[in-house]
């Protein structure tokens, strides 16, 4: 007799920028979706890849980073991310095996042996970039930090997102800490996103690249319109999407816009590709630039922005 058992759970991957949350995200759910929450700005609220087992469902949500709060918006992100460690089955902290683990993941680490009842595993990312004495050694230190923290790994696990290796043991180490449950999600479904929130996050992202020290949190974007081109033959589609992308100062627009208007056209060429790749249609993007002044210090902006 086969053990018929189904599961179901969430697990999130925390670590700061570049420990390859992301990758990894992409890794287990298998495919290349950009995978985000229900509302915009998802890598800053929540991001979700499902991944669909015969035996399992298991929805990663991903949580902005955790850093000191400065804004209204930056207190707000803290908590989110720590009422969602607590209510996930597994908290997984990522460590790029190719950096010592530092005092931004002491931080991490400390915040999260402060939510006692959750899951802890510890994942060396990137090991595909280390040999196998550094990658020891790493291990070590993770092991090492544990102790100094009071944390409790449940597992530690050496993982490489790029070449694959070990991504399916960690995505049986994950279903092994589930609860019996149903499924959650409809087969096939890789996000519970709509995409709209997709989109507005894809266009993030381009906006952000190559800015990212200059405006880490200052860009929101809103998905204003999106839909089908009526006048287009059926075999040709064309989605249209409007939308603006907000920045708090004068100054910050004109980073986004460049000069003479040359890098929002290569943000929105970049985006656009992005977004035809994922929803497998030709797509016109009209994006604006607007000041939505000091909007993370502004409670009512922020609502409207999605927070
Ligand atoms: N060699 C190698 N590079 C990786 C691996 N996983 C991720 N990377 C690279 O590391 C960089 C950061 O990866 P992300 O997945 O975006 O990291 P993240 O933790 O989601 O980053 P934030 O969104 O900034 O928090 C990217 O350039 C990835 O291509 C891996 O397994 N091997």
């Amino acid at each position: 007799m086969t053990d018929e058992t189904y599961k179901s759970g969430f697990a999130c991957f925390v670590g700061r920028p570049n420990a390859g949350k992301s990758t990894l995200t992409n890794a287990l759910v298998g495919s290349k979706v950009v995978i985000t929450s229900s509302k915009p700005q998802t890598t800053r609220t929540v991001v979700r890849g499902i991944v669909h087992r015969d035996d399992a469902q298991l929805v990663l949500v991903d949580t902005p980073g955790l850093h000191k709060p400065r804004t209204l918006l930056g207190e707000r992100l803290n908590d989110l991310v720590k009422t969602t460690w607590a209510e996930v089955d597994v908290v997984a902290v990522c460590f790029p095996a190719n950096e010592k683990p530092g005092p931004g993941d002491r931080f991490i680490v400390n915040e999260l042996a402060k939510v006692r009842k959750s899951v802890k595993f510890a994942i060396a990312t990137k090991t595909d970039l280390v040999t196998s004495e550094q990658l020891g050694e790493h291990l070590l230190a993770i092991a090492e930090l544990g102790r100094e923290t009071g944390t409790e790994w449940a597992q530690i696990v050496p993982v490489s997102a790029h070449s694959g290796d070990q991504v399916q043991l960690l995505a049986d180490l994950f279903v092994d800490q589930l609860p019996e449950g149903p499924q959650l999600y409809p087969d096939g479904e890789l996000s519970d996103a709509p995409e709209e929130a997709i989109v507005a996050e894809l266009i993030r992202e381009a906006s952000l690249e190559g800015v990212r020290d200059e405006l880490p949190h200052s860009i929101a974007v809103v998905v204003e319109e999106m839909g089908l081109k009526e006048d287009r033959p059926a075999d040709k589609p064309l989605l249209y999407i409007y939308a603006n992308l907000f920045v708090e100062r004068d100054s910050q627009k004109g980073i986004i816009i460049g000069h003479k208007g040359a890098r929002l056209k290569e943000v929105g060429m970049a985006a656009r590709k992005q977004i035809e790749a994922i929803l497998g249609t030709p797509v016109y993007l009209d994006l604006r630039v607007k000041i939505a002044k000091d909007w993370q210090r502004d409670p009512r902006q922020l609502r409207k922005l999605g927070f």
